[in-house]
């Protein structure tokens, strides 16, 4: 078993203050709230925007990722202003182009650019994104939903893929399977949702635990990208 070391942890659909603050001090190092209105984890901006000022005055120092599918630029822009987000996780059909358009608006903000995986070729043309973005994130393919789905990839398909930028693993990942995931891959993060919740939006702050358990191997973790 390999020893990772700068392994990020991101839980995200988070729509509760206790939850993320509980969360952060279990020891991840992102959280993630989703900013897709058809979502049953959304969240409006006022309030995403409570959450990441409670998380502020209580001193919990996290990244926070805001989760857009196909949003407008000037949407995503008041947003991360609004609630002082770190980092945007794009999960639509967003284009290279439109990345390299959002760092030029938001110098400075950390993109995360997912994949729903269906196909090899999938992965290629994830690949294509790695210049324009600070990480990549591989989630399931679901023909109605956009994330969030529980479902997993196929991890032995994924063994070969080698970006040119940080990567992280999303997808039906749970305390159970993480072991199994890191021992087949050597993604740089893991993102888990549906995995560590009661019902969508309301995690299971037991569960959470219990992954951070399963990761002892592979601590310490870190906050970077
Ligand atoms: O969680 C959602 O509702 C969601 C909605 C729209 C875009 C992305 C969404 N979630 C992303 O789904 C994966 C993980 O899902 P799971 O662990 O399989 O439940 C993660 O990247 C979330 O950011």
């Amino acid at each position: 078993m390999f020893n990772r070391v700068n392994m990020r942890v991101k839980i995200c659909g988070i729509t509760q203050t206790e939850q993320a603050i509980a969360i952060a001090r279990h020891g991840a190092t992102h959280l993630g709230f989703i900013c897709v209105p058809q979502s049953p984890r959304y969240l409006t901006p006022a309030a995403l925007a409570e959450i990441t000022e409670a998380l502020d005055a209580a001193g919990v120092v996290t990244k926070t990722v805001g989760v857009f599918a196909d949003a407008s630029l000037a949407e995503m822009v008041a947003i991360v202003r609004r609630a002082n987000l770190s980092h945007i996780q794009l999960h639509g059909q967003e284009t290279p182009e439109h990345c390299q358009q959002l760092l030029a608006e938001l110098p400075g903000i950390f993109l995360i650019k997912a994949i729903r995986v269906r196909t090899a070729a999938d992965l290629l043309r994830a690949e294509t994104y790695a210049p324009y973005v600070d990480a990549l994130l591989l989630d399931a393919y679901h023909p109605q939903q956009l994330g969030g789905t529980g479902l997993t990839l196929d991890w032995d398909a994924l063994v070969s893929f080698k970006p040119a930028c940080p990567w992280m693993l999303a997808g039906g990942l749970t305390p159970e399977n993480i072991p199994t995931a890191l021992a087949t891959l050597n993604p740089d993060g893991i993102d888990l949702s549906s995995g560590v919740e009661q019902h969508p939006g309301v995690k299971d702050l037991a569960l959470v635990q219990h992954l951070f358990e399963q990761l002892q191997p592979w601590l310490p973790i870190s906050a970077e990208v």
